[in-house]
């Protein structure tokens, strides 16, 4: 077995029309760990979780996945290793949540791997994780925003693969289902990362990478990272933390500058 990073980026860069969307990008992910990328809209999370799903080429550096460079490897085993659920993703057709899930077998099934038992398990157990499985029978087109945000994590997860790219997952969720899905995915043995505005949640990933204008200005432990003094630069707002009475993490109260 390859001892590389699961995956890793080198200067990856993303120009578009003369601007860096991201700019000059490296990390190494660990297997297994967690990473929460935060940074205010526009500073390139959603660009950075593309290039890191192979959707867009970086402009120049380098992502490898398990030390291959991306860009010489096929959709397909892309596909196996890693799978994403982007932003207001769609399904786009009259189909059952059931077959949304399906979807999510695509890259281990072909002319001598017929759909089979192992498939059929996978989805059951996909549908349970997120709590869609009384719903498995529904069309796709009758769900509410939150649903189809479970559903799209379905798929993700009957994708069986070892990296999951997951861009605001909890948007649309109520808080017991935002709590649900974070629980869910950190006890995956899957290396994620999650790009998130709630730092409440980030406080739950091994590490935390800030992003300013495409650029990632801090990268560490949360409670390293998220301190007042950098919330204020980058947020332009003031934050304290405050012990929880009960719980493992603290709280953010925010306020805005004056
Ligand atoms: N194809 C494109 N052409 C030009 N600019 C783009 C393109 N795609 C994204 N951008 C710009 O790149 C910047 C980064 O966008 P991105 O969606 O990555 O940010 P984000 O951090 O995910 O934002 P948010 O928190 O609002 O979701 C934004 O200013 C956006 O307008």
């Amino acid at each position: 077995m390859s001892g590389a990073p699961v995956l890793e980026l080198v200067g990856a860069t993303r120009r578009v029309q003369g601007r860096d969307l991201v700019s000059e990008v490296s990390l190494s992910l660990r297997k297994g760990e967690m990473l929460g990328v935060i940074g205010p809209n526009g500073s390139g999370k959603s660009t950075l979780l593309n290039m890191m799903a192979g959707l867009l080429r970086p402009t120049s550096g380098e992502i490898r996945l398990e030390g291959q460079p991306m860009a010489r490897l096929r959709r397909r085993q892309i596909a196996q290793r890693l799978a994403m659920v982007s932003q207001a993703a769609d399904c786009g057709e009259r189909i059952s949540v059931r077959d949304a899930v399906e979807l999510g077998r695509t890259p281990w099934l072909g002319p001598f791997r017929p759909w089979g038992g192992r498939d059929d398990e996978a989805v059951e157990a996909a549908l349970l994780a997120v709590g869609m499985e009384q719903m498995a029978a529904r069309d796709w087109s009758t769900l509410s925003g939150g649903e189809r945000q479970r559903v799209h994590i379905a798929r993700a997860h009957a994708q069986a693969p070892q990296i999951l790219l997951l861009d605001e997952p909890t948007n649309h969720l109520d808080v017991h289902h935002q709590i649900a899905i974070l629980d869910l995915v950190s006890q995956l043995p899957v290396t994620t990362v999650i790009a998130l505005h709630d730092m409440h949640q980030a406080l739950r990933c091994d590490r935390v990478m800030v992003m300013q204008s495409g650029r990632c200005v801090a990268l560490g432990a949360p409670l390293d990272i998220l301190t007042p003094a950098l919330i204020r630069e980058i947020f332009a707002v003031d934050a304290q933390l405050i012990a929880h009475p009960a719980g493992r993490w603290p709280l953010f109260a925010f306020q805005r500058l004056a």
